[in-house]
Formats: C-alpha cells, sequence, structure tokens
C-alpha cells in the first residue's frame, strides 16, 4: 500500500549542544506511517534529547524536523501546539496521571480539545484493548505501575495520533509487567495505525521493531 509506506516525520541532519556539550549530533531519520521505532542507548547518551526534538518539544539547533511536509519548528506557536495536542501522542517513565480524576476522566482529558471528533465511546475500545476495563472508575493510586501506564498510554491514543513518542514507558516498570505492556503498546497501535518511537536504555524491550537504533554518546546508529 503506497499510503502505508508514506514518510509522516522526517528529521534532517537534527542536531543538539547545551553549554557547549554536543548532546545530540547531526541525525536523520524517517518515520513511515504505522512505523515502530526503537532507539536504544545508555543514559546519557543523548535518546531524550532526540526524542524531544522529534516529538515537537525541543527546538534542534541545526537542522528540520518536517511533519507531513511541513518544517516543525517554523510553524507558528499555535500551529506547533495543535500538532502536539492532536497528531502526536506521549508517554513518558513516570506515568503523569492526574491524581484527582478517576481513570476514565484521565483518559478522556485530552478530549476537552477535541479537534478530531474522536467519540468519547473510543475509551471503552481502548480501555478493553489496554486491559483496563474495569478499573474506569477507580483512582489511579489505587492502581498497579503497570496498570498506571496502560491508563497513560489509553489517554495518549485517545486522540488518534499519528505518531506516539515514549520515553522510557517501562523504566518504572518489573521485567514480567514491562512484558505485558510493551505487547499491549504495540498491539493496540498497530491495529490503530499508529507509528511508535520509543527510547530506552533496556536491550530487547521490543521484539520485532521495524527500525531498532543504538544512540551512543550522541550519534545514532541503526541496527540491521
Ligand atoms: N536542558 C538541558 N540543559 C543542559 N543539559 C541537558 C539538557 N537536557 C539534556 N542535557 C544533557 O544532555 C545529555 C543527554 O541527556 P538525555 O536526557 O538526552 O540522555 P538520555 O540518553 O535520554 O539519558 P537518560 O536515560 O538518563 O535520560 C546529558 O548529559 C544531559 O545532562
Amino acid at each position: 500500500m503506497v499510503e502505508k509506506m508514506e514518510n509522516q516525520l522526517i528529521a534532517d541532519r537534527i542536531s543538539k549542544t547545551f553549554n557547549g556539550k554536543t548532546v545530540v549530533y547531526p541525525t536523520s531519520l524517517k518515520i513511515q506511517n504505522g512505523s515502530i521505532h526503537v532507539i536504544e542507548g545508555k543514559s546519557g547518551s543523548g535518546k531524550s534529547t532526540l526524542l524531544s526534538m522529534l516529538g515537537g518539544m525541543e527546538k534542534p539547533d541545526k537542522g528540520e524536523v518536517r511533519f507531513k511536509g511541513s518544517s516543525l519548528y517554523r510553524l507558528n506557536d499555535i500551529e506547533q501546539s495543535n500538532i502536539r495536542g492532536t497528531s502526536f501522542g506521549y508517554v513518558f517513565q513516570s506515568f503523569h496521571l492526574i491524581p484527582e480524576l478517576t481513570v476514565k476522566e484521565n483518559i478522556e482529558l485530552p478530549l476537552q480539545f477535541n479537534p478530531r471528533g474522536v467519540k468519547k465511546h473510543r475509551v471503552d475500545e481502548i480501555a478493553d484493548a489496554l486491559g483496563i476495563s474495569s478499573q474506569l472508575e477507580k483512582r489511579p493510586d489505587f492502581l498497579s505501575g503497570g496498570e498506571q501506564q496502560r491508563v497513560a498510554i489509553a489517554r495518549a491514543v485517545i486522540t488518534n495520533p499519528d505518531i506516539l513518542f515514549a520515553d522510557e514507558p517501562t523504566g518504572n516498570l518489573d521485567q514480567a509487567t514491562s512484558k505485558t505492556v510493551v505487547e499491549l503498546l504495540t498491539t493496540l497501535v498497530e491495529s490503530m495505525n499508529i507509528s511508535l518511537v520509543v527510547v530506552t536504555h533496556e536491550q530487547n524491550l521490543f521484539s520485532h521493531p521495524h527500525h531498532l537504533y543504538q544512540m551512543e554518546n550522541g550519534r545514532l546508529r541503526e541496527v540491521d
């Protein structure tokens, strides 16, 4: 299918230097529609900085990120924030759930802007796919770490984004829980045709990503 192979996001020689230290050397990559990209690397190798640049959260010093043909960081603030809010989803190591809200309310939170007209019944479908249907009326604090991360994933995909960015999504989970979360996440993004970009210090977290990279001292290398 031609559309399936379309490049949604293109990074063209993006780099970042903090306080005179280059954290990400010029890096190029292409994210095709519905593809899974895993970037492995040790702590401090520059993974999070790279992910932030790809995800519209950190402007590169040099180079360009293009999303569906537009140069992301040349768009105005409102356009950039629209893309972050609707076309991109984010999952982090710490779940960032709002303790005062129920699980269901947390998941529905991004829908208050709802520019894509996503229906609320999607919450039930996504909760079901992630195995958290019975937890919807609870407060997040009553859930296990793995369940909380599944809620954060549900919240990140509820707007039906094009690309999901995940920074150490299993960093706070034990090995068995990590495996479950990764399997559920993979099945979900595949079924929704969402591209996934994950950075992790763990090796072999995903069994068959479409693209596997290693990040070392700010340099990215794709592994066969
Ligand atoms: N805003 C910033 N200001 C200054 N230095 C920064 C900033 N963000 C990151 N760095 C530095 O850049 C380097 C790479 O950090 P980064 O978080 O990208 O690496 P990482 O591979 O994701 O590591 P970790 O898994 O520990 O988060 C580190 O030395 C970090 O201290």
